[in-house]
């Protein structure tokens, strides 16, 4: 029996482990997995990577192209799992204009979990020191948009369980 899955978006501030928990849950769940930093303009790399935060209109275009990647999957019937930081809920509301069905994967995480985090990665243009505005930035999803919460502390192994547990999908067999 196949199961149709929903469209997913892990979401969270930067480093809060989107990319890692994606990538996982596009090879644990069988779905594409597309990373939004990928979708970024070359002058939203360049404005990150200056320490510069993006404004809504450096955002909203790429949000565009977010949803509409997610979109033309979901019509093909590959429905996707997108890392993008979707900080604010006009951010996930746009999403969701394209995509209704949208799950969102919320990463919670203490400042200071993700600001270690961060400290230890290489990122080919996201500094550390714009974690600062990310979290100032964050609307955390509230009951009325459909999203499983994930501790940032969990294991890689531990999120992907959990959301295949509130999925109600059994756990996969793992080498031991
Ligand atoms: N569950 C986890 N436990 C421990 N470390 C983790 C976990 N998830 C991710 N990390 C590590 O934290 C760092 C940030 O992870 P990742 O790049 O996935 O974050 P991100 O939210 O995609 O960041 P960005 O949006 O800036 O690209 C990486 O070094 C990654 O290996
Ligand atoms: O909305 C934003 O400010 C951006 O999407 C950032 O979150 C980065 O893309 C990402 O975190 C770096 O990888």
């Amino acid at each position: 029996m196949s199961i149709t899955l929903r469209p997913m978006v892990v979401m969270g501030v930067s480093g809060s482990g989107k990319s890692v928990l994606g990538a996982a849950l596009g090879q644990s769940l069988g779905i594409p997995f597309i990373d939004a930093d990928d979708l970024h303009p070359a002058s939203n790399k360049a404005l990150m990577a200056a320490g510069t935060p993006l404004t809504d209109e450096n955002r909203i275009p790429w949000l565009n192209v977010v949803a509409g990647t997610i979109a033309k999957g979901v019509s093909e019937g590959h429905p996707s799992v997108v890392a993008c930081s979707a900080l604010k809920r006009a951010y996930r509301d746009l999403l969701r204009s394209h995509v209704p069905d949208l799950l969102l994967i919320y990463i919670d995480g203490a400042a200071e979990i993700i600001a270690q985090r961060l400290e230890t990665r290489e990122h080919e243009f996201m500094p550390a020191t714009l974690l600062a505005s990310q979290l100032a930035t964050l609307e955390t999803p509230i009951a009325d948009e459909a999203h499983i919460r994930v501790p940032a502390e969990l294991t890689v192994e531990e999120a992907v369980d959990l959301v295949r547990s509130t999925l109600r999908l059994s756990a996969p067999a793992r080498q031991r």
